[in-house]
């Protein structure tokens, strides 16, 4: 049995969490009086590439590469009692606000708020960073390609409900880079407006991907109430706060945003839902050392073509992580692949798969290489 502890150790642990907290506090400080060193260093340099004649060099503050190796330093490292991604996550935000230093980052996101790519927008960024709803993936693009946002955040596929052709086909004709990837677990909640009883509710609004997602539970626990699909959950949850009738089917985001009470949580019918997101932006991003790399690539419509475009990786021992075909829209090209595998285009092995690939392709176009997503 342990002593109850008395008021003066309550005290004591009290004034060691006290003086813990000044410590740390210090350090935060010194860490972001290093990031605004490291954005002077940044600045001198591209003031000196234009000066020696490179028009076009800019500075680069967001350094992803950089990022996902210090967050893999810090779970490596780790000795408890915390769990190591829980202290990455605090790593995660002490960065954003460092890096908030050098320079406030504008993210752009498939809105409205209080949907999943907000809440994966602020996974990735932190909440340093400033998320700008978007109404459409295409404006998400354009955004990012006019320079009005840095970097941009669009899903690319669901465990259940397979890839987001429309984030795919914007890939075709954009000369954006993915940077970066996040995934976050999706779990659905039955939300109203606080002080509304189960009896108050005459209909259920979500997208309809949650709705299919939730399908055999709403059978269950709600079959006389109509569902109705809506533009987001996030466009759910803001219906379901201003009407008690309404309930959404919406995640924690969107309930905390709208101040919306659980009627019940976890709802979605299959437990391990994630969606994956991509970040783009208009840079390469450098190795960080655990790396993936996606690439469009198109072939001739012959026999064995498949076979010959995945043939150099399987020689080579390099996983793929995943392929995906999509209709071609011009005349020529008679199928599109998009193929992502383990490595950085800077490598030489992948770049020998890439250079072979190209003698048997019509078209190759590398998307980018990025940080495997470490949180
Ligand atoms: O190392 C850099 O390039 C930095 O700008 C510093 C820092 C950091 O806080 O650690 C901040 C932003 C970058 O995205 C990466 C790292």
């Amino acid at each position: 049995m342990t002593d109850k502890p008395d008021k003066r150790s309550l005290d004591q642990v009290r004034a060691d969490i006290d003086a813990i907290d000044r410590e740390i506090q210090e350090l935060i400080s010194r860490r972001a009086k290093c990031a605004q060193r490291v954005a002077d260093i940044k600045l001198a340099e591209v003031l000196a590439a234009r000066e020696a004649g490179d028009a076009t060099a800019e500075v680069v503050y967001y350094r992803p590469e950089r990022e996902a190796q210090v967050l893999h330093r810090i779970m490596e490292r780790n000795q408890g009692p915390l769990a190591g991604e829980t202290v990455a996550h605090v790593f995660r935000e002490i960065m954003s606000a460092c890096l908030a230093l050098e320079k406030p980052l504008q993210v752009a996101y498939l809105g409205p708020e209080g949907t999943f790519t907000q809440a994966a927008a602020i996974k990735h960024f932190g909440h340093a960073a400033v998320c700008v709803s978007q109404p459409t993936i295409d404006s998400v693009f354009s955004q990012v390609e006019s320079g009005e946002c840095n970097y941009g955040v669009v899903p690319v596929e669901n465990s259940t409900e397979g890839m987001v052709s429309h984030t795919l086909d914007n890939f075709m004709d954009s000369g954006l880079k993915i940077s970066g990837e996040v995934e976050m677990a999706i779990t659905h909640h039955l939300l109203v407006a606080a002080a509304t009883s189960a009896e108050d509710v005459t209909r259920i609004c979500a997208h309809e991907q949650a709705l299919a997602q939730c399908r055999n539970w709403l059978d269950q626990h709600w079959p006389a109430v109509p569902r109705e699909a809506v533009s987001s959950n996030g466009e759910a949850a803001r219906i379901a706060a201003q009407s008690p009738g309404v309930a959404a089917i919406a995640g924690d985001m969107a309930a905390e945003l709208y101040g919306l009470d659980k009627l019940a949580q976890h709802i979605e019918d299959y437990a391990d839902n994630t969606t994956r997101f991509l970040i783009i932006g208009r840079e390469e991003v450098p190795p960080s050392g655990n790396d993936k790399t996606s690439i469009i690539v198109s072939s001739r419509n012959k026999p064995g073509a498949l076979y010959l475009l995945l043939d150099p990786f399987r020689k080579a021992g390099v996983s793929l992580t995943r392929i995906d075909t999509r209709p071609s829209r011009t005349e020529k090209w008679a199928y599109v692949f998009f193929i992502e595998f383990e490595g950085h285009l800077q490598d030489e092995k992948i770049a020998a798969i890439v250079s072979e690939l190209e003698e048997q392709s019509i078209l190759l176009k590398p998307l980018g290489s990025y940080p495997q997503a470490v949180l």
